[in-house]
């Protein structure tokens, strides 16, 4: 997959938050968008995923085998994990597991079964969600984001709420489950995208 942004801005109101984006992102390849807070990461992330339209310029989706990808199905070809994305908090761990995995293949990687074991709260699997801490839910966004089979994965501040060992789980759950896919993350700590090759400063594109 790629995803070319050829020209591109986005504006709210008055104010250009990003302006005369050029840039390439293809997999296999892994990239961290960096930037100080309110400096446009997260509004770029959403252009890439089809939440937000450009302002101006245009940004082109191509599969792995060539073909375009109107914007409005890019939706199938990723997964996405942030803070401010809600979960049902009415559904049980398994019953978000379960409902994830309706609508996203499980990554080849593993199976459907061991996705409770890899999070490590099997413990919790009939607890709704809504009795779940703030750091476990983003590990079941994490897990559900990582382990669809998609070849896009975006994680938007990945480990915000988790612990010492939870940035640990976290970097590994990426190095098992990011090869060939193109991966975006973004950031403000360096334990988030280490594993990036490349660092783009949203900065520059002011
Ligand atoms: N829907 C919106 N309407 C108006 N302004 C917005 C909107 N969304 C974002 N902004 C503005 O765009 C700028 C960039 O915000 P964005 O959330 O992209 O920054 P960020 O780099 O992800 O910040 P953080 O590191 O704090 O998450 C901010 O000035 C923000 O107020």
């Amino acid at each position: 997959m790629r995803i070319e942004l050829k020209d591109a801005g986005r504006r709210f109101n008055q104010e250009w938050i990003s302006r005369h984006v050029n840039y390439l992102f293809e997999a296999p390849n892994r990239y961290a968008v960096l930037g100080p807070n309110g400096s446009g990461k997260s509004t770029l992330l959403s252009l890439l995923l089809g939440n937000l339209s450009p302002s101006e310029g245009e940004i082109i989706y191509t599969a792995a085998d060539g073909t375009n990808i109107p914007v409005d199905q890019v939706y199938k070809h990723l997964s996405f994990a942030a803070p401010y994305l809600d979960l049902i908090e009415e559904f049980t761990l398994q019953e978000t597991i379960d409902f994830h995995f309706k609508f996203k293949k499980v990554h080849p990687a593993i199976q459907k079964s061991e996705i409770l074991n890899l999070l490590g709260l099997k413990k919790s699997q009939d607890k709704p969600l809504k009795y779940f801490s703030s750091g476990m839910k983003q590990r079941t966004k994490l897990i559900l984001a990582t382990c669809s089979d998609t070849p896009l994965l975006c994680l938007d501040e990945p480990t915000s709420n988790l612990d010492v060992q939870g940035i640990a789980w976290y970097q590994e759950l990426i190095a098992q489950f990011s090869k060939d896919r193109l991966v975006l993350v973004c950031s403000n700590q360096q334990n988030e995208y280490l594993f990036c090759n490349h660092l783009l400063e949203v900065t520059d594109y002011k």
